[in-house]
Order: C-alpha cells, then structure tokens, then sequence
C-alpha cells in the first residue's frame, strides 16, 4: 500500500509567489525517503501541505488511504494522529517534565482537558510512556525538567513523545540540524532503527547529503517548487550535488528565519 500519495500538487502563496509547481509522487509503507533542495525550494511548504496546515492551489495529498483535506477537521484530525512529527527545534514544553511532554503525545487520544491531563492520564497511558522513553534510552530522565537536557536528548524525547501517537507515517523536518555531529548521528540511528522495527514509513528533510545517503533508501529533489530527481540515493555523486544545489552546497537557515513553521502550526492544534 501507498502511505503518501502526492498528486499535481501546485502551491501558490499570495496568488503569485509559486512554491510547488505540479509535485507528484508515491510512497510505499515502510519507506525510508529524504526530501533534498536548495532554501526555498518548497521542501517546507511540502510537508505543510502534507499534513494539512496548507492547502495546496491544486491537486491533492492522500496519506494512509485518506484525503488530506483542511477543510474537514475531523477527518484531518484521524489522519493526523498517524503522523508522527520530528522538528528541528524539538518542540518540547520547556517548564514540565519529560515524563509530562511524553504523556503530551498521546493527547490526540484522550478527552481530557490539557491542563488537567497529565494528573489525569490513566496508568495504561503512564505505562506506556515509560516505554517510550525506555525505547529511546531516556527512562532515567523522566522527571527532569525538559529544558535542563542536552538538544540530542531533547530530540530523544521528542521522538518518545511521538512514539506515543503509534505512527504510521514520520515525517521530520531537519530533525538534527541543531545538534553537534555526535548527538546527530545518535537521532539518525535511532529513527532509523525505530522505523525499522515498526514498518513506519519515514520521510524526513535533510541537508547532509552524507546523511541522506547512509539513512534514506530514496530522495526527492525538489528544485523551483518543482521534483528535479526522484531516485536511489546512491546515484547522489558531486555532479548531482552541483546540478541541485549549485557550486556552493545545500545551506541550512536558522530555524527562526523560515516563514510560518509548521512546527509553531502544530503546537496551536
Ligand atoms: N507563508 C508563505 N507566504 C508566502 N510565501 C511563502 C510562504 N511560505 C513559503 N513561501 C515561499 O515559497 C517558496 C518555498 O518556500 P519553502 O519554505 O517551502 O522552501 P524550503 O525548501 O523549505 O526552504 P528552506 O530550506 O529555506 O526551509 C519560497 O519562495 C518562500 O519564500
């Protein structure tokens, strides 16, 4: 089965400023596929479409067999808990505990109010948050502050908290791109390996190359809004790089320079 299904999707923003420009493509379950681009190639405006914080000009998005459809809430709700989100700048609660920002992942799933839920949440929950910061090797950590952790533990329990929702589909938007080179490779390993075990499909944006090539099977470049390369990541070579990126190499904007983050979207649903 296809877990994404990205079909003519063309975005234009202010009906001038065109940012994806007839994007097609599939993805199958359990594929492991890196989004590569130049800034301001449509990598961003992409994923928001795909999980529906934007509505693409034309075209359409299908995740896991459904329509992403802004405009029904509901149904992009039911869909959206299958999406696990990884972001560059973690996303935590600053002033609660990672156990707390653990349970926060499950919150798709319950119906009580957010100011009450972590006291209310019920030991089945509590139990499996547990396991989720032991699947990433932080159980130690649970009741520490979230904002007294390295960024690669941070990313750790962003990535717990997310394990939370059971996903079917990841998608991570620069997952390591804050963190030193050691910390980064930890993350990779341990989205890879967790993606693995569970068949979920990862799709992620990357602007290592080498990183790309030893973690995702497939790219897909886009250039101008538009799909430059769909391909095995090992036909990648210096060439290619030169053709996508132009002589200088792919850059990596500070978070805060990106218009309407989808992670700052995510953290008003
Ligand atoms: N909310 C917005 N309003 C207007 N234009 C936008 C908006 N978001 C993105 N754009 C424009 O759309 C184009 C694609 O931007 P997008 O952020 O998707 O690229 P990107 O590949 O993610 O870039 P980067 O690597 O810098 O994050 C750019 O020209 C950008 O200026």
């Amino acid at each position: 089965m296809n877990a994404i299904e990205v079909n003519k999707v063309r975005k234009v923003y202010n009906q001038r400023d065109v940012a994806l420009d007839g994007v097609s493509f599939t993805i199958k379950e359990g594929e492991s596929v890196v989004i590569l681009g130049h800034n301001g190639s449509g990598k961003s405006t992409l994923f928001r479409t795909l999980t529906g914080f934007e509505e693409p000009t034309e075209g359409s998005v299908t995740l896991l067999g459904r329509e992403v459809d802004p405009g029904k809430r509901r149904h992009l709700r039911e869909t959206r808990k299958k999406v696990g989100m990884v972001f560059q700048a973690f996303g935590l609660v600053d002033n609660v505990s990672v156990f707390q920002n653990v349970l926060f992942g499950a919150l798709g799933q319950v119906k009580f109010a957010p100011a009450t839920y972590s006291l209310f949440a019920s030991e089945a929950l509590r139990t499996r948050a547990m396991e989720c910061l032991d699947r990433v090797g932080l159980a130690h950590l649970s009741e520490r502050r979230a904002d007294r952790l390295s960024g690669g533990q941070k990313q750790r329990i962003a990535i717990a908290r997310m394990l939370m929702q059971d996903p079917e589909i990841i998608l991570a938007d620069e997952p390591i791109a804050s963190l030193d080179p050691k910390a980064g490779r930890e993350v990779m390993d341990l989205l890879a390996d967790i993606a693995a075990e569970r068949n979920i499909t990862l799709l992620m944006i990357l602007h290592q190359i080498p990183i790309a090539k030893k973690y995702a099977d497939r790219f897909i470049a886009l250039k101008n809004g538009e799909v430059f390369a769909d391909n095995n990541v090992s036909v990648i070579d210096e060439d290619f790089e030169t053709a996508l990126f132009g002589s200088e190499g792919p850059k990596d904007p500070p978070a805060d320079e990106k218009p309407g983050s989808m992670e700052q979207e995510a953290k008003s649903l």
